[in-house]
């Protein structure tokens, strides 16, 4: 099965956005959707008067932006992909990780550092794969948005790649796992000014290199970070690529995106 990630960039842009979802609503099989949102959590935000805050590129989420990122991420980007996608013929259902106890976390333990409400997840042991596996089977297709819960009564905001890789982790005993992380460049890149320098295949001790050597930075560390923890943890495989070009980058051609490589044992 397929678990595809869209972020920021892609979801910003309705026209990319829709080729996008014309396409994973063609993907064979059972699938799975995450979304991420963060750039369309600053921007509404500041239009209600809520500046963004962050530090070492990590959002802040004291109590007024966790009703921010709730209305954006559950709401507003959640819904309206489910919408696009029942009109493409999708049975695509609604999930934050608090419906159906689906992924529960821990508030981040407050260090140097208050991040407020953000949610760390634990172990692939603790999503509810029954769950996830049940609407699967039932034919439908979760899309969930980047929000955990404390067991509580609380939600918790979570970065949507680590959603993404600890659902790849807990669904792999059961599925052949295919986690798809879709963004707007055509992978991962050797020059960031340069498009079509995507490196086809990176593995650990190159990703170690890639990242010491500045080549790899920002938003994409975690991302990486977060997709060999998966592939460790018996996610058949990774890709990295373009949310315009999700057929060629699930197909494999060539100009097919970054393929992340496990050397097993
Ligand atoms: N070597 C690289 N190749 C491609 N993107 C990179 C690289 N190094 C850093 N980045 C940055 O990582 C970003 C992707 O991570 P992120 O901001 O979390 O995106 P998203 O949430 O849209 O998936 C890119 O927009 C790019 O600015
Ligand atoms: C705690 C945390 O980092 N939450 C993220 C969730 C959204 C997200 O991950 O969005 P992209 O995938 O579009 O970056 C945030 O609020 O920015």
């Amino acid at each position: 099965m397929y678990i595809i990630k869209i972020g920021g960039n892609v979801l910003d842009n309705p026209e990319r956005l829709q080729r996008f979802l014309i396409d994973f609503a063609a993907l064979p099989g059972p699938k799975l959707l995450v979304h991420g949102g963060g750039k369309i959590a600053s921007t509404i935000g500041l239009q209600l008067g809520i500046a963004p805050q962050y530090v070492e590129g990590r959002r802040l989420t004291d109590a007024e932006t966790l009703r921010v990122v709730t209305m954006v991420y559950a709401g507003l980007i959640n819904k309206n992909v489910v919408a696009q996608l029942q009109a493409l013929g999708c049975n695509a259902i609604g999930m934050t990780g608090a419906d159906a106890n689906a992924i529960p976390a821990t508030k981040r333990p407050v260090k140097a550092i208050d991040y407020g409400f953000a949610g760390d997840v634990g172990g692939p042991e603790t999503i509810n794969a029954t769950a996830i596996q049940a609407l699967l089977q039932a034919g439908l297709t979760p899309v969930f948005a980047p929000l955990t819960h404390d067991g509580k009564g609380s939600l918790l905001n979570t970065n949507a790649d680590t959603i993404a890789s600890v659902l790849a982790t807990a669904l792999a005993p059961f599925y052949t796992v295919k986690l798809v992380y879709c963004f707007e460049k055509r992978g991962v890149l050797a020059n960031a000014a340069e498009d079509d320098s995507v490196i086809p295949h990176i593995d650990e001790h190159t990703y170690q290199h890639l990242k010491a050597t500045g080549v790899v930075k920002d938003g994409m560390v975690p991302k990486l970070d977060n997709a060999f923890a998966a592939l460790e943890q018996g996610v058949k495989a990774v890709l990295i690529g373009e949310a315009e070009a999700l057929p060629e980058l699930i197909g494999g051609g060539s100009f097919s995106g970054t393929t992340l490589v496990w050397h097993h044992g």
